[in-house]
């Protein structure tokens, strides 16, 4: 097996007193966080607790109200909207729920889309590299509809990986899948950090797949409550339960 550390980024994404605010809302209230390189951190926290705005927030889709995010050591805060896209596209990797690819695009073109939008030219063998290891090397000419849900959440994964970003946030990236894809689908998102190093952050709601991370970040009424090392379910339930 191969190991590819030397080509993952040297920098993640750090937050400083990070609060966001919605008229009298207080979605974050002072996060200071910064994910460790090459870890899987999964964020979890009941409804309302701010989980999407931190997501939104820590991968430059939005900018906090006050304090401060940086990627790849950038305070996004100082950016211009054209200039934070652009950071977005060049150093962040997104996987949704709802696997958002386009239609009309083959599996390969899906890909190597961010790269294009970004106008930067693709690396052919990193991009073999990725199709390999998510295991669509012999699915790259077929089309989103061809392909069954763990597969399209498969080009995703890859589609997020291409750009070789300091950081993967998935959201609920299982939620449309059935158990049993779900399970693959977390199998080789944790095989994707233990084998190239990528630092992913992993928002859900599930204790199962939250149980595949290196730690679990628990938030309530916009704060950073618990964090839990090497977590098994059993443990993340129990401390959902008293969230
Ligand atoms: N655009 C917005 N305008 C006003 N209030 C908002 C906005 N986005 C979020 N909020 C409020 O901020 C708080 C945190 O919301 P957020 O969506 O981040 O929580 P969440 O943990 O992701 O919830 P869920 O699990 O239900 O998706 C909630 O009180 C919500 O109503």
């Amino acid at each position: 097996m191969t190991t590819m550390l030397a080509e993952t980024s040297a920098q993640t994404v750090s937050m400083e007193a990070v609060t966001k605010t919605y008229g009298d809302v207080r979605a974050l209230d002072g996060i200071t966080w910064t994910f460790p390189r090459g870890g899987f951190t999964a964020v979890m926290g009941p409804s309302g607790s701010g989980k999407s705005t931190f997501l939104h927030c820590a991968s430059g889709l939005d900018r906090p109200s006050s304090g401060t995010v940086r990627i790849g050591g950038v305070d996004i805060g100082r950016l211009s909207e054209a200039k934070r896209t652009r950071l977005r596209r060049e150093r962040i990797g997104f996987v949704f729920q709802s696997f958002n690819l386009v239609p009309s695009m083959d599996v390969e073109q899906n890909i190597l889309l961010p790269l294009q939008l970004g106008g930067m030219k693709p690396d052919r063998a990193w991009l073999d590299e990725v199709v390999r290891r998510v295991g669509l090397a012999d699915r790259v000419r077929h089309r989103p509809a061809e392909l069954s849900g763990g597969q399209q959440q498969r080009v995703a994964l890859a589609r997020a990986l291409v750009t070789r970003p300091d950081v993967v946030f998935a959201d609920e990236p299982t939620g449309a899948l059935d158990p049993r894809t779900a399970r693959e689908v977390m199998a080789l998102l944790r095989e994707v950090v233990d084998m190239t190093g990528q630092t992913l952050v992993l928002v859900t709601h599930d204790p199962a797949a939250a149980a595949w991370a290196d730690s679990v970040l628990f938030l309530s009424r916009g704060r950073i409550v618990d964090e839990l090392a090497a977590p098994s379910p059993a443990a993340i339930a129990n401390r959902w339960e008293s969230l």
